[in-house]
């Protein structure tokens, strides 16, 4: 069982090292993404010229992966890193942003996922169930409606590509496929923030880099953020102030929040 003391830790972690996050992402959420990365205490660099993607992944503390927009420029940037990362031991995260709305989007996750070593795949319950081949009512980037398990699902696609699986939603579904965590904090307007789950890939990648027990990063990730999002949503009026305030509660969170507020508990395995 993880304790609430680790994700103390691990956010701590983060303020001190400051990792370098390579990040190649969309260019709807790219600057939010870099913004939120930075209020956590890591530092970004956005990249994707073929020239130096393979330097910058070499030297960061963790690649994180967004296929949001993608093209055949992309899709060659995220490779070259990708391999790059894994050689070095550079832990890789992975949004499959729509993955079940297009063959193309499929198609290059699952290439990704095949060619390459990934420590945590982020996503909602729409592009996970996608991935496990499963019928999902998403909706283009958006999660839509569903109605198989999304535990067993999650559990499915990490035993599968031998790598932590993080499902974003009202509850949060983290696992390894063999210990599963599920996470309740986090705010109805998280939805109404594009980029939202985006950003959480970036912070998943944040706490990859200083925890090698991806789990463990990954949950603590989860919660830190969805806490941060808890507090914004009741401080705000609406969509844009929740923008604003997200930013600020990342950056405030502090080790007394996260024990008063944390709202994570193993479940059994399905
Ligand atoms: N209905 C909800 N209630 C509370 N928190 C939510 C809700 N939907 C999503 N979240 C939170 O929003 C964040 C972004 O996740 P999500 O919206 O699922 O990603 P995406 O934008 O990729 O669909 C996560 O931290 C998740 O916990
Ligand atoms: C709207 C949109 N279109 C392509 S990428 C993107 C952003 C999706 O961000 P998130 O998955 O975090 O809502
Ligand atoms: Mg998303």
């Amino acid at each position: 069982m993880i304790s609430t003391q680790r994700l103390i830790d691990l956010m701590r972690a983060v303020r001190e090292k400051k990792p370098l996050l390579h990040v190649i992402t969309n260019r709807v959420a790219i600057n939010d993404s870099a913004n939120g990365a930075l209020a956590v205490g890591a530092s970004p660099i956005m990249a994707e010229a073929h020239e130096e993607v393979e330097t910058i992944a070499a030297i960061s503390g963790a690649l994180e992966l967004n296929i949001g927009n993608l093209t055949p420029y992309s899709i060659q940037s995220m490779l070259l890193s990708g391999h790059a990362a894994n050689q070095a031991g550079v832990p890789v995260v992975l949004d499959p942003v729509g993955a079940g709305a297009t063959e193309f989007r499929l198609q290059t996750v699952q290439k990704l996922l095949d060619e390459l070593d990934i420590a945590i795949i982020r996503g909602n319950a729409g592009e996970i169930a996608a991935l496990a081949g499963e019928d999902w009512g998403a909706k283009g980037v958006d999660a839509g409606e569903g109605d198989g398990d999304i535990v067993a699902i999650a559990e499915r696609v990490a035993r599968k590509w031998h790598t932590v699986t993080a499902v974003s939603g009202a509850a949060d579904t983290i696992t390894d496929g063999q210990q599963t965590y599920c996470i309740k904090n986090g705010h109805p307007l998280f939805p109404y923030m594009t980029g939202s789950g985006c950003l959480n890939g970036v912070i998943q990648a944040a706490y990859a880099a200083v925890s090698p027990n991806y789990l463990e990063a990954s949950v603590a990730a989860s919660v830190n953020y969805a806490i941060a999002g808890q507090l914004a949503g009741e401080k705000c009026a609406g969509p844009g102030s929740f923008r604003q305030q997200l930013m600020d509660e990342l950056y405030l969170l502090t080790e007394e929040k996260i024990r008063r507020y944390a709202a994570f508990e193993e479940v059994a395995r399905s």
